[in-house]
């Protein structure tokens, strides 16, 4: 039986995507009011099982729905690992979660990370999400995965800053903390450490493992000792169809961070990472050597 101290909220279904997918409305996010369930902390966590919709649930139309390409999401691996302590739901034992879910862009993690927190919330747990406020795609109030699908959400410059942004209150009465965009979180260690094992919170982490020169990115690797699990999707190589484990730069920017979408990476496998790394370079030094010979850049 669930309680809601708090306003309503509400889901939002997108229908042509295989697996339901919900937009929240939660107090948790400012501009939204908050969802509070409160539900003793029993439940192991439910991996990939999506519930069905609760009975007193509504659901408005999706906000925003592209046809989506086929979905290349297969997991290499994940690894539940069994909790070795006795939980109750009064308990002060760490009894928090870390799941992270990583791979290249457009392999399904943001998706991923959605489908489990809608799973989470149908099952009365009280959920936000966090994304890094430098990704400014598709402004700062959602996360938007690459196909549409659209959760309101806290965009923070650092993780440390949001117990207080949420309030204390708020934060003690959340049982699951989803993070997209890891790799720009510097304090992604402390804060997961902290949730999980101190604060008793499940924490769901996505993020890229590797940058465009794959690369260990941001502290997206160092979380894995943490980990109940670790799920690491591919997409689909844009230039063969097979699968793709690497994020290629199209661009000759050279920063590690780079904010973009499709105009500026593709989701490659390794043969065509190797070769787009060639041509990439080939052209580099064509545009520098032209420079080198042009009097009015040089
Ligand atoms: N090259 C591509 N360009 C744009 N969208 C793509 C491309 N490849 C796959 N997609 C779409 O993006 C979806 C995954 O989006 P998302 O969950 O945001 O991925 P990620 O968070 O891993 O970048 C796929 O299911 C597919 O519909
Ligand atoms: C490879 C790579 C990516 N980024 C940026 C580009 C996007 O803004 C995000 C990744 O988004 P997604 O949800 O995983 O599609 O990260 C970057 O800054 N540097 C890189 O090397
Ligand atoms: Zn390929």
């Amino acid at each position: 039986m669930s309680l809601s101290i708090f306003p309503t909220f509400s889901i939002s279904q997108k229908s042509m995507l295989p697996t339901s997918i919900s937009s929240m409305k939660s107090l948790i996010s400012p501009p939204f009011s908050p969802l509070i369930l409160h539900f003793p902390k029993t439940k192991p966590f439910a991996f990939f099982s999506l519930p069905s919709k609760p009975p007193n649930v509504s659901y408005p139309k999706f906000l925003h729905a592209k046809p989506s390409m086929p979905s290349p999401r297969s997991p290499i691996f994940s690894i539940p690992i069994r909790q070795s302590h006795i939980e109750t739901p009064q308990s002060s034992l760490p009894c928090g979660e870390v799941h992270v879910i990583v791979g290249p862009m457009f392999a399904g993690k943001t998706t991923t990370l959605l489908h489990r927190i809608q799973a989470e919330s149908n099952n009365g747990r009280t959920v936000a999400v966090i994304k890094s406020n430098k990704d400014t795609r598709y402004g700062l109030d959602s996360i938007v995965t690459h196909d549409g699908m659209k959760l309101p959400c806290w965009a923070l410059a650092n993780l440390s800053s949001f117990r207080q942004k949420i309030g204390p209150d708020a934060y003690d009465q959340l049982d699951v903390i989803g993070i997209d965009e890891a790799q720009f979180f510097e304090d992604l260690y402390d804060f997961c450490c902290e949730a999980a094992d101190h604060d008793c919170k499940t924490v769901i982490v996505a993020g890229l493992d590797g940058d465009y020169l794959r690369r260990s990115f941001g502290s997206v690797l160092n979380i894995i000792p943490l980990a109940n699990s670790v799920t690491k999707l591919t997409a689909r190589c844009e230039l063969c169809g097979k699968r793709a484990f690497f994020t290629l730069r199209k661009t000759d920017e050279t920063e590690t961070e780079l904010i973009g979408g499709a105009e500026v990476y593709m989701p490659v496998c390794r043969q065509h990472y190797v070769d787009g790394q060639v041509v990439i370079g080939a052209a580099r030094s064509v545009l520098e050597s032209k420079k080198l010979q042009c009097g009015t850049c040089a």
